[in-house]
């Protein structure tokens, strides 16, 4: 579970600081997919990335899976940091190192035995069905094909949580998808909880359980997709639905009891 209470976050500045993050509430139920939606600057990138430590936060309580990120020490940070995989727009992968290479890169930082990395990378890349290009390089694969080397590096470690920052923006809609099937399925088969973030709306839409929407740096609305996204309460969360794609779709209403 990840719990944010009262999460405050301010960016220095020469004008007094940028206020990213504004008295954060929100629960991350264990096994959950969690999208977060909101304009370009409402904080969304900030609030995942605190998740991992990559970003510190100056007020409030952020625990996950047990553990504080206030008062951990380096060891549990680390600790945390294997136990959270992360996915990104642009994928971030080594270009010098060929796909199994990528997918091992975390198993050898943390000291694993060759005979368990190579069983490994081979058990996840049939995961991400990408077993024919184990042995090409990043530069001769689709952005599709190179979100699933990705995302099998984020699950060496055997993470509980993986983080997606606007994992399928690059992609063209049935990349996209193919791709969203594919945390969808990570999510159901292995357990894994996701937490989001996607300026599409039609990607939350598509696979997560709950959504929350942040507006300059607050929390204005969470809940069901089926709440948030068919009978939103707040203006600005009706004005994101009116510009996009998902505008309309009948499903996100008739799922509401
Ligand atoms: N390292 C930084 N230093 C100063 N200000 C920052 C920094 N990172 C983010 N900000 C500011 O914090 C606010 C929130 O930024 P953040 O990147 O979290 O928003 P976002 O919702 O992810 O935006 P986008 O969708 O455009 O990526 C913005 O006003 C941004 O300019």
């Amino acid at each position: 579970m990840i719990h944010f209470q009262k999460i405050s976050k301010t960016y220095p500045s020469k004008n007094g600081g940028v206020k990213a993050l504004k008295n954060v509430d929100l629960i991350v139920n264990a096994r959950e997919i969690f999208g977060v939606i909101g304009l370009s600057g409402a904080g969304k990138s900030t609030l995942l990335r605190l998740v991992n430590g990559l970003e510190t936060f100056d007020e409030g309580n952020l625990t996950v899976d047990g553990v504080n990120l206030q008062t951990c020490d380096k060891k549990d940070l680390r600790a945390l940091r294997q136990n959270t995989g992360m996915i990104f727009q642009h994928y971030h992968l080594l270009q010098h190192r060929k796909v199994g290479g990528n997918i091992a890169f975390p198993l050898e930082l943390s000291g694993e035995s060759r005979s368990k990395i190579e069983k490994k990378v081979d058990e996840l890349l049939e995961i991400v069905d990408l077993k024919e290009k184990k042995h090409h390089y990043p530069a001769v694969l689709s952005g599709g094909q190179r979100q699933r080397v990705a995302i099998a590096r984020a699950l060496a470690t055997n993470p509980k949580i993986l983080l997606c920052d606007e994992a399928t923006s690059s992609l063209d809609p049935i990349t996209g998808k193919a791709i969203l099937s594919l945390l969808e399925k990570i999510n159901r088969e292995l357990g894994i909880t996701i937490l989001m973030i996607s300026h599409q709306l039609s990607a939350v839409s598509r696979i997560c359980h709950r959504v929350g929407v942040l507006q300059n740096g607050e929390m204005i609305e969470q809940g069901s997709k089926e709440q948030v996204l068919g009978y939103p309460k707040k203006t600005y969360t009706r004005a994101l639905i009116e510009s996009s794609e998902i505008h309309g779709k009948a499903h996100l209403k008739r799922e509401v009891v």
